[in-house]
């Protein structure tokens, strides 16, 4: 299990990483060796302790780490670090230290773990930031990519299980879109799938987590929200694609998604996967344009 960014609606936006507010984030931590490589945290001033607890703001399920390891936090003169009497230490350029200040460029070390500290700007930074976006998000509608999507979900569904909480995922499919790529043509059909991820994006909630999955297919964790609330949400977005006509080089097209909503009760992603899947592949054997939701137990 890798590095997990918790306190998720504050520490850091689950929205698309388009969507996320430049500026507010004034340096950042990544992982330079351990599991999760390249992970990237934002620092943006609120004090973070990283540890073990799937409660911390930067959870890294490791046994060498303790459950509340270390926490970084900002004052007058910039980022200080402090050891929470950790089993194994904190390190900072591979000393042992109970307190320190932070410069650009530290190593921070906990347990297996190795974070670079780097104060927001500096071109290292920005490298880093660039390979960030890269890794995560989709190039054609900024919104997660699949894989990242994964690994927020499976971080959700820890904290849907610890704190007994619904979570419900929706899977949203444009409708017979090989037939507007065929008659439009394939750019008219990326200006499509943009189209609709600009209306997801536009209608998501802060704690929502949108990615688009595949070619015409999009993602949706609604954390928190009980299946009667994700299935109107859903309701709400098929409605507002459906009102929406696109403009394809003058001629006014209407497109319509299939939804699945499933609602995760213990098992796995892919379990939660296949549930809302199933529930999709149900809209379109009905009609397509619409949504469908496995009964409540
Ligand atoms: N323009 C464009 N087309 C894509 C992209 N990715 C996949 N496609 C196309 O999306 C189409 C998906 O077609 P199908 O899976 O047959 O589904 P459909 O026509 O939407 O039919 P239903 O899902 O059954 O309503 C294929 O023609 C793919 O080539 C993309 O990034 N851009």
């Amino acid at each position: 299990m890798g590095p997990r960014t918790n306190n998720t609606t504050q520490r850091r936006s689950t929205r698309p990483p388009g969507d996320r507010a430049e500026g507010a984030a004034s340096a950042c931590l990544v992982v330079i060796h351990g599991q999760d490589l390249g992970h990237r945290v934002e620092l943006d001033g609120r004090p973070l302790v990283i540890g073990r607890s799937p409660d911390v703001e930067l959870t890294i399920d490791h046994r060498s780490i303790s459950r509340r390891h270390c926490r970084i936090w900002r004052d007058d003169d910039g980022y200080r670090i402090r050891d929470l009497d950790s089993t194994n230490k904190t390190f900072v350029n591979e000393a042992p230290i109970v307190e320190a200040q932070l410069h650009d460029g530290d190593h921070i070390g906990v347990g297996d773990s190795v974070l670079k500290f780097m104060e927001r700007g500096s071109i290292e930074a920005r490298y880093h930031e660039e390979l960030y976006q890269l890794a995560t998000s989709d190039p054609l509608t900024g919104l997660y990519n699949r894989r990242q999507f994964q690994e927020l979900v499976e971080k959700e569904i820890l904290r849907a299980t610890r704190h007994a909480r619904p979570l419900t995922l929706a899977l949203v499919d444009i409708d017979h879109f090989k037939a507007i790529n065929d008659r439009h043509g394939h750019p008219a059909g990326d200006s499509v799938i943009r189209g609709i991820a600009q209306i997801l994006k536009q209608n998501a909630r802060a704690e929502q987590l949108i990615a688009r999955i595949g070619g015409e297919e999009f993602a949706i964790l609604y954390a928190e929200q009980s299946l009667d609330d994700a299935l109107a949400a859903a309701e709400r977005l098929r409605a507002l694609v459906q009102a929406q006509p696109f403009d394809l080089g003058g001629e006014r097209l209407r497109v319509c998604v299939s939804i699945g909503v499933a609602q995760w009760r213990a098992g796995s992603l892919s379990e939660l996967m296949r549930a809302a899947d199933a529930q999709l592949y149900r809209a379109k054997r009905e009609g397509r344009d619409r949504v469908c939701a496995e009964d409540k137990p």
